[in-house]
């Protein structure tokens, strides 16, 4: 594990460009995140945010771009690769397993961490066992660290939308990830929840992870984020803390351009 430092790189990204046929979908992009940051991603429709979180999550492969993950290079080229590299991330259209508990969504991200692999699964061995028991307390942690730990038992798809969400974070912290990437975490979210998930966020931070954010909902954005990145049209127009980037002519133009969120 790697020391903690306030100003060690988590996560460089640079030179990414995807091209979708004749589109341009990205141009050049680059990021880089600081432990203990939350970043953020923002942009009008079709800027590019989902592309560019799809590619440095192994979902899409970059036509061109380099990619180091706590000082070490990766390369994105499979999404469990991403994972087993420390990136977790959560997805806009919520992707839990609808029949399991919530408990056992949690138990699932923490597998990748695990040592007795398939045979100690067949064979349940006493290694095996104690893995499973560990894990599931583990897991119950969690549960209770993002505020659902009632829940353990409920299958996924009864949780409320807000809850599922929540049930997703703690699915990605299972994973004990270098970096946490929230795909529009406040998407459909009344406005308790997002204050609450505001909370979360901040917790999360708090006790020094990183996290990379793209959200539509640029008050949370602008509330919450240590430094954010603008896109528009695949470009990079804007990097710099929130009070920054609001002030930027460009960004400005973007947003009023197209109408804004
Ligand atoms: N798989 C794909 N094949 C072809 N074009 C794509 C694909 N994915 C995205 N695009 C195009 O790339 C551009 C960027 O899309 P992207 O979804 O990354 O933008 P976005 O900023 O996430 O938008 P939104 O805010 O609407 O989610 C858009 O013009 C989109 O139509």
């Amino acid at each position: 594990m790697a020391e903690t430092n306030d100003n060690e790189v988590v996560l460089q990204v640079a030179g990414i460009s995807k091209r979708f046929g004749g589109l341009q979908a990205l141009s050049d992009v680059g990021i880089t995140i600081r432990r203990g940051q939350v970043y953020g991603l923002i942009g009008p429709n079709g800027a590019g945010k989902t592309t560019f979180f799809n590619v440095i999550t192994g979902l899409y492969t970059p036509d061109s771009g380099s990619f180091a993950l706590a000082g070490r290079p990766y390369e994105p080229r499979a999404v469990h690769l991403v994972a087993k590299a420390g990136i977790a991330r959560t997805f806009q259209n919520i992707r839990l397993f609808a029949e399991m508990t919530a408990l056992e969504n949690v138990m699932v991200g923490r597998h990748i961490r695990t040592r007795s692999g398939l045979a100690g699964a067949i064979f349940r061995t006493k290694g095996f066992r104690d893995e499973e028991a560990q894990i599931a307390a583990r897991a119950r942690e969690l549960l209770d660290y993002v505020g659902i730990a009632r829940y353990a038992d409920f299958k996924a798809r009864t949780l409320s939308y807000g809850d599922q969400r929540r049930l997703e974070i703690a699915r990605a912290l299972a994973t004990d990830p270098q970096l946490i990437a929230l795909d529009e975490p406040a998407a459909g979210m009344n406005a308790t929840e997002k204050v609450q998930l505001r909370e979360l966020i901040d917790r999360i931070r708090n006790d020094s992870r990183t996290i990379l954010l793209i959200e539509h909902d640029v008050k949370l954005v602008m509330g919450l984020c240590d430094r954010v990145t603008v896109l528009d049209y695949g470009k990079q127009i804007a990097e710099g803390t929130p009070a920054e980037v609001q002030k930027n002519e460009k960004v400005i133009e973007a947003y009023l351009g197209t109408g804004g969120h």
